[in-house]
């Protein structure tokens, strides 16, 4: 079949396999140019491994670091006729890769939320890897099933107390609009902590270290999003900055359990994937960043923050701030970059857009995520959905 993009609102309901495959390979070549890491985790596990952070970060574990990884996703597998989701074609190229450098990786689809699939992870990791010497925790789901309850919560991104009138874009027609987003109900913020808090992290932490697979010395990292004053109102302040905090307040329970330096929250800067596009405001804010952040030669997508993640803020002397974060949000939040981002916002407008920002790159970088726009990729050629190139 020929497959075409086919976007409904903040997501693309069809992905490409070459073109995926085109993408983690670019990723790949990144990190081979960097060079390997010296003294890397060799037996790593990744929840959230096939797209945005998650994938990053498993590239550069393996690709880097020369570690065997084990991955966990919740992906759609393709069929004749239907397209997979851009995570599973991800997968299956990354595993393709690793294993033509020796690799021997260890990928589960399924719901990393549930007690069946965190019991299949620790008899994987027990006959092929014994021990784990890091845990990436990189997901981003909009719903979550608890498993000792039964109760499913789903987060609502929104505002905590009153309402927030802000700027915002619609990305298909371009235009620069205010919009008024009403405050969470205290039941929706609760929500939201179910799903993207530190519960399900902690709750694995928990599972593992009791089974006995963590290696002396392992390590876990959390990623989180902090901001500037232009994305406090949605995103700090409100119900996904509630979460986030409570991610710190695991990160510590997870320390006093298991070392000081056992747990970290991550701090990164605000890239194009499918969790973020879903996020109002990000996308007017992401725009204007990547514009001037490009402008100031500082631009980075997910495979250059989690390089820079691994080699610079992994040794034992990494700084942290107040809260025991590492931050790898230094260059978003630069004064320079920040302050340049502010000037514009209050000039930005449908007619000022094209000058202010960039929206065709946000654009593109959000077909490329579903592996569309890739260059060398023939989009007018035949494929089979179910086959990912070698
Ligand atoms: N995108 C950003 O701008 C940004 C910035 C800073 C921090 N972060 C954080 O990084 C983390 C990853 O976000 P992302 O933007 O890379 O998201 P993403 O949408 O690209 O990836 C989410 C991953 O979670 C997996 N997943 C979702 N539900 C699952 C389930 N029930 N079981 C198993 N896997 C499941 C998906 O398959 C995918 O691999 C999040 O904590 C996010 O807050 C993102």
């Amino acid at each position: 079949m020929i497959i075409e993009p086919r976007v409904r609102g903040f997501i693309c309901t069809t992905a490409h396999p070459e073109g995926c495959a085109k993408n983690v390979h670019e990723q790949i070549e990144y990190v081979l140019k960097q060079g390997t890491l010296a003294q890397s985790p060799k037996r790593v596990a990744v929840l959230g491994c096939s797209t945005g952070y998650g994938l990053a970060s498993r590239i550069v574990a393996t690709f880097a670091g020369g570690a065997d990884t084990i991955g966990v996703s919740l992906e759609r597998e393709p069929t004749a006729t239907r397209t997979g989701s851009a995570g599973w074609y991800n997968n299956r190229a990354f595993e393709i890769e690793a294993r033509k450098i020796g690799r021997a990786p260890v990928t589960l689809e399924g719901d990393a939320f549930s007690n069946e699939l965190k019991d299949a992870f620790i008899e994987r990791v027990r006959e092929k890897f014994g021990q784990l010497d890091l845990l990436v925790y990189s997901m981003a789901a909009p719903v979550r099933t608890d498993p000792d309850t039964g109760v499913t919560y789903r987060s609502a991104i929104k505002p905590l107390g009153a309402p927030v009138e802000i700027k915002t874009l619609n990305t298909e027609s371009g235009e620069v609009y205010e919009t008024v987003i009403a405050p969470a109900t205290e039941d929706e913020a609760t929500a939201t902590v179910a799903v993207m808090g530190g519960d399900d992290w902690k709750r694995w932490i928990d599972r593992l270290a009791d089974a006995g697979v963590l290696a002396p010395g392992f390590r876990t990292l959390n990623y989180t999003y902090i901001g500037s004053e232009l994305t406090w109102p949605i995103y700090w302040k409100g119900t996904l900055g509630r979460a986030k905090v409570d991610l710190d307040r695991k990160a510590d329970e997870i320390r006093s359990r298991l070392g000081r330096d056992s747990a970290r929250v991550v701090a990164l800067k605000a890239v194009v994937t499918q969790a973020s596009s879903a996020i109002p405001v990000v996308p007017l804010y992401g725009t204007v960043l990547f514009k001037v952040m490009k402008q100031l030669g500082l631009h980075e997508g997910c495979i250059e923050q989690i390089d820079r993640l691994f080699r610079t803020r992994l040794g034992p002397d990494a700084d942290v701030d107040d809260a025991l974060r590492l931050r790898l949000d230094d260059w978003e939040l630069s004064d320079g970059v920040q302050k340049e981002v502010l000037r514009r916002w209050p000039l930005l407008t449908t007619e000022t857009l094209g000058e202010l920002a960039d929206l065709p790159e946000y654009k593109s970088q959000f077909l490329r995520l579903f592996g569309f726009g890739l260059d060398g990729v023939d989009y007018a050629k035949d494929v089979d959905p179910r086959v990912v190139p070698g």
